[in-house]
């Protein structure tokens, strides 16, 4: 059985012409990109060129892209590096709706002294930006709001909210998780304010393992990992160059893909999402009203339980989440449907689609004739389910 892979915001696959732009750094050129002789200077070069590639996908300078171990490092390094810049002011701001990777760190540091507003979000997912004009203020360090959200898709306006920070902040840095944005939708640091902004290479085609702090020319940095010269002193270790050498490759090939991303990969989408709402009653879309990444399709079926949907969907080979990876395998609803309101019942019954520029129009078929069939066997099977289809 071949797999149709929808899962694509917990990972993807590494693209082919990534592997083998990777694969002769591991047993041929492994060289220390650090080392004075030929054979370091020649991965160095490469590693130079992954950087510009880089930049060009971001509309970055080359120095600006700072190599990490992952989106979480990267998210990691922006938050505490704001803390260090500014050791006097005690305020962070972010959001409800933060993957674990910003949200466990505020929480952890709200426990140290640090006072945390997360901002609430509406029923479609949406930020009210006048609470984040209220609560900014001389104490606040640094605001992290991501750019799209990793379990519905909703885009936040983060170019705004970055003005918002840069006119009321009174000089508190602005950080963006863009893990599910970057390669996805266009962006362009040279017309921005943004601060800080993190990409983890394994959202789009790269390995796991490897990611990028932009970091704005000029805005003062205090590293998170210290030691070695590497990135300038920024990140130190030894670089994983094989790695960074991959994503570079991953950022070139999504700056090629984009626009099959923004229109034959969401109308892919479009299409899942309408037949689904046509064909199976009590259907609901998560973030429907709002601004959403072209690949992502979070839906709530009434009276069934997510997990069970997950289950024979995957005997037939189709392999989607139930909100996001790491909290799946709790039995808690998802924080983000939780932050939206959306009813405990829905919660429990949604199901995450996420698609890549390697999902085809036949896999979507696929699913829009499998799918309808297990929700109504699973609605059979549960008493409030019985309950609406007898009715
Ligand atoms: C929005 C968001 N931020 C951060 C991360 C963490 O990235 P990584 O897995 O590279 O640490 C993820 C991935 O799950 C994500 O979706
Ligand atoms: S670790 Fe990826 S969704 Fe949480």
């Amino acid at each position: 059985m071949k797999e149709i892979y929808l899962d694509n915001n917990a990972t993807t696959k590494v693209d082919e012409a990534v592997f083998e732009e990777m694969r002769p750094y591991f047993c041929d050129l492994y060289g220390n990109p650090s080392s004075m002789h030929y054979f370091g200077g020649q991965v160095q070069r490469k590693v130079d060129e992954a950087r510009n590639r880089v930049a060009a996908l971001l509309g970055a300078l080359p120095e600006e892209i700072i190599f990490t171990a992952c989106g979480t490092e990267s998210d990691n390094a922006a938050i505490r590096s704001a803390l260090e810049v500014f050791p006097e002011r005690r305020h962070i701001i972010t959001t409800r709706v933060e993957h674990p990777a910003v949200l466990t760190l505020c929480r952890n540091l709200s426990k140290r002294g640090y006072r945390v507003t997360e901002l609430g979000v509406d029923g479609e997912g949406r930020l009210d930006l006048d609470e984040l004009r209220s609560v900014i203020d001389e104490d606040t360090a640094v605001v992290s709001v991501m750019w799209a959200n990793n379990e519905t898709g909703v885009i936040f306006p983060v170019e705004e909210i970055s003005g918002i920070v840069k006119e009321k902040g009174k000089g508190a840095l602005f950080h963006t998780d863009a893990v599910q944005a970057v390669g996805k939708i266009p962006i362009n640091m040279a017309t921005s304010c943004i601060d800080m902004l993190s990409i983890s290479g394994h959202k789009l085609h790269a390995p796991k393992g490897t990611g990028v702090l932009y970091l704005r020319k000029g805005v003062p940095f205090r590293p998170f990992m210290v030691g070695g010269h590497q990135e300038h002193s920024r990140r130190a270790g030894t670089e994983n160059t094989a790695g960074i050498i991959a994503l570079g490759k991953a950022c070139e090939l999504a700056g090629h893909w984009m626009e099959d991303e923004n229109t034959r990969v969401r109308a892919l989408r479009d299409r899942l999402q309408a037949a689904l709402l046509d064909l199976i009653p009590r259907a609901r879309i998560n973030g429907g009203e709002a601004e959403r990444l072209p690949n992502t399709l979070s839906i709530a079926f009434e009276f069934v339980e997510g997990e069970a949907i997950l289950m024979l969907m995957s005997e037939k080979g189709i392999c989607a989440s139930s909100g996001s990876a790491c909290t799946s395998g709790s039995l808690e609803p998802s924080h983000v449907l939780r932050a939206m309101g959306v009813p405990f019942t829905c919660a429990h019954g949604s199901i995450r689609f996420s698609l890549s520029r390697f999902t085809t129009d036949g896999e979507i078929d696929t699913i829009i004739r499998e799918l309808p069939p297990i929700i109504r066997r699973l609605r059979e099977m549960s008493p409030f389910g019985r309950e609406f289809l007898n009715a």
